[in-house]
């Protein structure tokens, strides 16, 4: 029976009618996805399914209501379920506990929906769905939130921009030179302390040197030193002097707080205009005096400022104890969440900021900086749920000119909101390497050192989003990589050069999974410093440049600056469509490969 009551009476009867009838995919049953399902309960949808590769948490219990603290640990999918089905029995809900890029969700289970809204937080998921609706020709309602932005959008197949018709500009990174030589801000100092903590521990990464820069640019003129030094240790591998002098930490302290310290300072062009650092010894910080008041406040542990003699003492419990974790393995991989590896950062940074006479943070504040966790605000994520399900009723009622973007945006601190609209519907980017007829891309890298799994993982998958490609090298029409097992492995650990692809080749890329394929044009390309990317992708290479959007916040933000309203909500149109800071990303601006900073944002209960 249909349970028309339940459908807003304000819906013309037909779109009434449409919204009982129609087929609904949720992907993503997180923050947004829970708000998603419970309204389209609520509003007379009575055939759903939803998809989730994942199982509740005890941080998801503040805002993701339709899970309880018995269900922790139980695949979100079955539980969301099962909670609207205690809403309204009567819906016909399928729930499935998997990954939706998985095989087993091809281009006809996409086709069997009306619509799908995407709930996800991590871009390749949304890019995967993006092609997969594109390919089955539905139209799909993309979301996300960051923080107290989010924003709606609908994707339809020729009709509207895609998923992928505009650059999403990856992640914020800090010029190599400012991490090592001159940094301004705490976050520069995280940043240090996490780079020290791989090249002490974890995996080998020559981008992520912590010594002094003596390749910088600004301190070249005057700096005559050899770049085989750095500091006044010999640049053999941080890890291999560590591990000769068996991780001492006051060894360790002398170096990278002392030594490298004074070396800066030799770089004088660098302190021309800013305050130079203060080289600090190990016996100075273990016996530091002057900041034992900020040690005995009363507030959380983790909230408070460590004093320097604090961050002495936890840097060197942190060092012995990582050693001993690092013991038969080849290596540690960061985590905020452990705490030896989370106290190493926060006392690192700290002492580091205090060199350079930079704020230090609490350990909670640099968690955060560190993981870059947004905080997720329930409020936020209702709206644009709200929001989503009106777009498709909408969308259901063939309405889809008033469907233009959606953006959520923060009026100031605190509660007040503004929303603010796309005048139009933006059209599809004729220049998309996704939805325009046979795309293509170029790519910039360097065909003599680049391996072909790293062609694969990188370049293809991290940075392409696909899943399973085949590519064929025009001209040969051989297979060069292949997603069946088994079939290309002998060509992994070949260097791209080896099989033939070199400065010029074009690669015939197929994705079967996602209907999508690719042309790629080769362009040999070597980096120039150490930090720049190992490779480029780019649509156009005359339009090498990204689009650079106005920060996100401006967005809507700007526009409720001027207003003078004690309205919580305000509801404006958008003069231009310039994009944000990438709410899509969700809690996440996902990385792509190129970034050292984390790949997916946590977010933490607020
Ligand atoms: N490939 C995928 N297939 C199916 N579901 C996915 C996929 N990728 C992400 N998701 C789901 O999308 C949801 C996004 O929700 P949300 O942004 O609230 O994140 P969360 O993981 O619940 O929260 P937190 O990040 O704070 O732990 C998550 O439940 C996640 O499991
Ligand atoms: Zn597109």
């Amino acid at each position: 029976m249909t349970k028309l009551s339940a459908i807003p009476s304000i819906l013309p009867s037909t779109t009434q009618e449409k919204v009982a009838n129609s087929k609904v995919l949720v992907v993503g049953a997180g923050g947004i996805g829970c708000e998603v399902l419970k309204n389209l309960a609520l509003s007379g949808f009575q055939d759903i399914e939803i998809i989730d590769l994942d199982t509740i948490d005890v941080s998801n219990l503040n805002r993701q209501f339709l899970f309880r603290k018995e269900h922790v640990g139980k695949p979100k999918a079955v539980v969301a379920r099962e909670s609207i089905l205690s809403y309204n029995p009567d819906i016909n809900i399928k729930a499935y506990h998997d990954s939706v890029t998985s095989q087993d969700y091809g281009v006809n289970f996409f086709k069997r929906f009306n619509i799908i809204l995407n709930a996800l937080d991590n871009r390749a998921a949304r890019s995967h769905v993006n092609r997969m609706c594109l390919a089955a020709n539905v139209p799909l309602i993309e979301s996300g939130t960051s923080g107290y932005s989010g924003q709606v959008e609908l994707i339809k197949k020729g009709e509207t921009q895609c998923y992928e018709c505009t650059l999403k500009l990856p992640q914020k990174t800090f010029p190599g030179c400012t991490i090592r030589n001159t940094p301004s801000e705490p976050v520069h100092c995280i940043v240090w302390a996490k780079h020290l903590f791989n090249q002490l521990f974890g995996e080998d990464d020559p981008d992520q040197d912590v010594s002094p820069d003596t390749e910088d640019p600004e301190a070249k003129a005057e700096n005559e030193h050899s770049s085989t030094e750095s500091g006044n240790i010999k640049r053999l591998s941080t890890r291999q002097w560590s591990q000769d002098i068996d991780y001492e930490p006051a060894q360790l302290f002398t170096k990278f707080f002392h030594d490298d310290i004074k070396y800066l300072l030799t770089m004088e062009n660098l302190w021309k205009t800013r305050k130079a650092p203060v080289p600090l010894s190990w016996e100075q910080a273990a016996s530091h005096r002057g900041d034992a008041e900020a040690e005995n406040n009363v507030q959380a542990i983790d909230m408070r400022i460590w004093s320097l003699s604090k961050c002495a003492s936890v840097f060197s419990d942190t060092v012995s104890q990582l050693k001993t974790e690092l013991k038969g393995k080849s290596f540690l991989v960061w985590d905020k969440d452990d705490k030896p590896a989370m106290d190493f950062v926060t006392a690192a940074a700290n002492i580091r900021s205090y060199i350079f006479s930079i704020e230090q943070k609490s350990r909670f504040a640099t968690k955060s900086i560190a993981g870059n966790i947004i905080p997720a605000i329930a409020t936020a994520n209702a709206m644009i749920a709200g929001l989503v399900v009106l777009h498709a009723f909408r969308v259901l009622a063939e309405e889809i000119e008033k469907c233009p973007t959606i953006f959520l945006r923060p009026k100031s601190r605190h509660s007040k909101f503004i929303l603010a609209a796309d005048k139009d519907l933006v059209k599809p980017n004729p220049n998309c390497y996704v939805c325009r007829a046979n795309p293509t891309v170029h790519v910039f890298l360097n065909v003599n050192t680049m391996l072909v799994k790293e062609f694969e993982s990188e370049v293809l998958k991290s940075y392409l989003n696909m899943v399973a490609p085949d590519v064929v090298l025009a001209g040969k029409d051989s297979i060069v990589i292949s997603s069946e097992e088994g079939e290309t492995e002998i060509n992994n650990d070949k260097k791209l050069s080896e099989i033939g692809i070199v400065d010029g080749s074009i690669l015939k890329v197929d994705d079967f999974l996602q209907n999508y394929e690719l042309t790629i044009t080769i362009t040999q390309y070597e980096k120039s410093k150490p930090e720049d990317p190992s490779f480029k992708v780019v649509g156009n290479p005359e339009e090498m440049k990204a689009k650079e959007s106005t920060n996100g916040k401006e967005n809507g933000q700007k526009e409720a600056e001027k207003e003078e309203s004690d309205d919580d909500l305000m509801i404006v149109d958008e003069d231009d469509n310039v994009k944000s800071d990438d709410p899509q990303e969700g809690s996440s601006s996902k990385k792509r490969k190129l970034n050292p900073v984390e790949d997916d944002i946590c977010l933490i209960d607020v």
